[in-house]
């Protein structure tokens, strides 16, 4: 007999709520049934921004710095109480190692929250003395107040770390959120009303719709007249339908989208450091982080120890259960999304590809014949002109070219329509900032990978997206500014 599976619900105005139909959930790597989702249908998108909106017209609309800090800390320690639980809930919707979970997704929740009840603390805004005419003076001081009722959309890829990375600031500015997280993990974001909902939060202040995106919550949300603010992480595609959605309103937008992000490596780099940061940037998460290397360019010196380099430790990438002993590796998403992977590695060859590793579906054994599982892979013998060197694969892939002048490198770098992120591998540290100032992204690392500071800014430009986030910028978007000017 075997148990019936779990049935998430919507979290809306502090309550759970059945949906009017239920979608499957299921884990990545077997197959199997995980959950059931009750699906948001309009009504009960509507009832969430109402509800959103009664919290920000209650005490939580007058909350003061301090209220809103001491409950972020609160949900922080919430999370962290809970802390295997919302492993164990990722993990079940991405089938990502459980080491990956642990020490990015689930960590970094906690980062998040704490990071901006410190940063909400000790923000300040502007004033300006003016000297006026008469010889009196004037005082123009600078007020921030909440956005209002904030929709954020958040992907399947780090759910939790997304979400939360986007719900704390939201938060901490005081406004009211309505999440539609992917329909592909919505179990963390809805282990996260549980936390919130205990960690005191009012009624309406945290609410959770799941669904698709068209025809379904994710568009009924940013259709819906009484949101104020669409934050949004995912494909660059899905942000240009926002974007047109919510024009007529002229709503403030913050994406961070897609990415076809390089790294540049330079004869006189550090080659171990580099191989070794080059693999987690190009095979973490199974290459699903919108940070992800999928071009590596190499000057010639170091071009045969590199790719050498890089195909051995991909060979030594481990695919396996979560929580198998030496797993470094899991599945993609879903069945659909490695359908879109093999349909790059086809077109790859079409175009010229020397697969040096993987390049196919690995035979894991029985048990996880159902998974969506994917070789690690890289390629060597294509140029700029392929379409798989331009457009998002979002997978386990690299194409490695080789380059001969700084020039080059930096101009095959930033051929792209993109602009999030890239990687400068050097150790002559002029060239390393050089190169990196050059970088036509929003984000550029010297010898390093995904080393985060929060309060720095984060986002994209091209068609990885509009807007900064992190520090004061996340302040800067989760909140609208009134000047006063007061004349003596
Ligand atoms: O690290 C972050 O704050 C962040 O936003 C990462 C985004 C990754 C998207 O795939």
């Amino acid at each position: 007999m075997t148990s019936s599976p779990a049935e998430l619900q919507n979290f809306v105005a502090g309550s759970f709520v059945e949906g009017t139909a239920t979608f499957e959930n299921t884990n990545p790597v077997d197959g199997s049934l995980v959950s059931l989702i009750h699906e948001a249908d309009r009504g009960i998108v509507d009832a969430a921004v109402v509800g959103a909106r009664a919290a920000l017209n209650g005490p939580w609309g007058s909350s003061t710095v301090a209220e809103r800090a001491a409950l972020l800390r609160r949900i922080a320690d919430g999370i962290e109480s809970r802390f295997d639980e919302f492993v164990t809930a990722e993990v079940a919707d991405t089938g990502k190692p459980l080491a990956l979970a642990e020490q990015m997704d689930v960590t970094r929740a906690l980062v998040n929250f704490r990071t901006f009840a410190d940063i909400i603390s000790t923000a300040g805004t502007e004033s300006f003395l003016t000297d006026t005419a008469g010889g009196g003076t004037a005082l123009n001081y600078a007020v921030r107040k909440p956005l209002g009722v904030v929709a954020i959309i958040v992907p399947w890829n780090l759910p939790l770390l997304l979400l939360t990375w986007k719900v704390a600031p939201a938060l901490a500015c005081g406004n009211a959120v309505v999440v539609k997280p992917s329909e592909d993990t919505p179990s963390t974001a809805t282990l996260l009303a549980e936390v919130i909902r205990d960690a005191g939060a009012a009624s309406g202040v945290y609410n959770v719709v799941h669904g698709f995106g068209g025809n379904s919550a994710g568009q009924f949300l940013t259709e819906h007249p009484g949101i104020n603010g669409v934050t949004f992480t995912g494909a660059s595609a899905t942000g240009s339908t926002i974007m047109r959605t919510v024009a007529p309103r002229l709503l403030p937008v913050s994406f961070e989208l897609g990415g076809k992000n390089a790294a540049l490596v330079f004869d006189d780099c550090d080659v171990e450091r580099a191989v070794e940061g080059l693999t987690r940037s190009v095979f973490t998460n199974t290459g699903q982080v919108c940070l992800c290397t999928e071009r590596v360019y190499i000057q010639r010196g170091v071009y045969k120890e590199v790719v050498a380099g890089l195909v051995e430790k991909a060979k030594g990438l481990r695919l396996g259960r979560p929580g198998a002993e030496g797993t470094t590796t899991g599945p993609l998403i879903s069945d659909k999304h490695r359908v879109k992977v093999q349909g790059a590695f086809a077109t790859a060859l079409t175009e010229g590809a020397e697969v040096l590793v993987g390049g196919g579906v690995p035979d894991l054994g029985a048990d996880l014949a159902g998974g969506s599982w994917i070789e690690p892979t890289l390629w060597a013998g294509l140029d700029n002109s392929a379409s798989v060197m331009r457009d998002e694969i979002f997978g386990p892939v690299a194409g490695l070219v080789p380059f001969d002048t700084e020039e080059e490198g930096i101009h095959l770098a930033n051929d792209t329509d993109y602009g999030l992120a890239a990687s400068v591998w050097s150790s002559n540290i002029d060239r390393a900032h050089r190169v990196a100032r050059r970088m036509e992204v929003g984000i550029s690392w010297v010898n390093t990978w995904y080393l985060r500071d929060l309060r720095s800014p984060f986002g994209g430009s091209g068609l990885s997206g509009i807007g900064r986030e992190g520090g004061q910028h996340s302040l800067n978007f989760y909140t609208e500014l009134t000047n006063v000017c007061v004349a003596s």
